[in-house]
């Protein structure tokens, strides 16, 4: 496994978000996290990317214990995330800001000394390639769609080549469109990324995901692939509870 979270129980002054959670995320697998609102969906993935400190359980990562690492630790070891707060500069071009990411991940050495200018250069074009935003490279980042701003944003979180990409709500306030592509584009990243996304467009992460995971009141209702999910009465249940 990839990513191997434990007995994860996270409780707020009185209220217990999360108790004896567990995801398990192979490599190359995109694993969709759904339930309900308030069902914990957003604390388990803080857990995971150390936002937030679990008050019991452990989260193993590269068969490496990961449950005291900080965020840029564990950004160290291969995990990337995109929240749904914006992390793009909206005055720079889409061009600056994937070079500002991929520069992050540059040793002083090479940045010092320009060795990295060119290859870079071609990085970037690439980037924007792959998420069709190469046309606006020169363009302000405020200027985009909400869509395409959400995917410059994906492109940044990749930049450091991560094994595990984690997104919370890609595709809130984007059109059927606009989601249509989001799929479309994160296809690809399957070969050398696994994926871990919170969504509530249950058609969407039906159609990427190879896995779910369905938390109920902040515990595990059910784990397994999406027809599993799909046939599971339990499953079935709370979504027609809430409807
Ligand atoms: N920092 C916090 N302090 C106190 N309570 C919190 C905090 N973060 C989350 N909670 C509570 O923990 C519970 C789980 O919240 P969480 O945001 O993880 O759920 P979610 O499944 O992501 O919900 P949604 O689908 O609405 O985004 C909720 O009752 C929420 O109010």
């Amino acid at each position: 496994m990839l990513l191997e979270a434990a007995g994860i129980k996270k409780i707020f002054g009185k209220l217990t978000a999360l108790d004896d959670a567990a995801l398990s995320v192979g490599e190359n697998e995109f694993h969709g996290l759904i339930g309900p609102n308030g069902s914990g969906k957003s604390t388990l993935m803080k857990c995971i990317a150390g936002a937030e400190v679990p008050t019991q359980g452990k989260v193993a990562f590269v068969n490496t214990d990961i449950t005291a690492f900080t965020p840029t630790e564990r950004a160290r070891a291969g995990m990337s995330l995109k929240f749904q707060i914006t992390s793009v500069l909206p005055s720079l071009t889409l061009y600056d800001n994937i070079l500002l990411a991929l520069q992050a991940h540059c040793s002083l050495f090479d940045l010092v000394f320009s060795r990295t200018r060119d290859a870079l250069h071609d990085q970037v074009m690439d980037m924007l390639r792959q998420f069709r935003l190469a046309d606006r490279a020169f363009d302000a980042a405020a200027a985009l769609s909400h869509g395409q701003q959400q995917w410059l944003e994906i492109a940044m979180a990749l930049a450091g080549k991560p094994k595990l990409l984690l997104l919370d709500e890609p595709t809130g306030g984007m059109s059927l469109e606009e989601r249509r592509v989001t799929g479309e584009l994160l296809q690809p990243i399957k070969q050398h990324c696994s994926l871990v996304i919170v969504e509530h467009d249950l058609d969407f992460i039906r159609d990427i995901c190879d896995r779910l995971t369905v938390l109920d009141q902040g515990r595990v209702l059910a784990s397994g692939t999406v027809s599993e999910i799909q046939a599971n009465t339990s499953v079935q249940e709370i979504y027609l509870r809430r409807a």
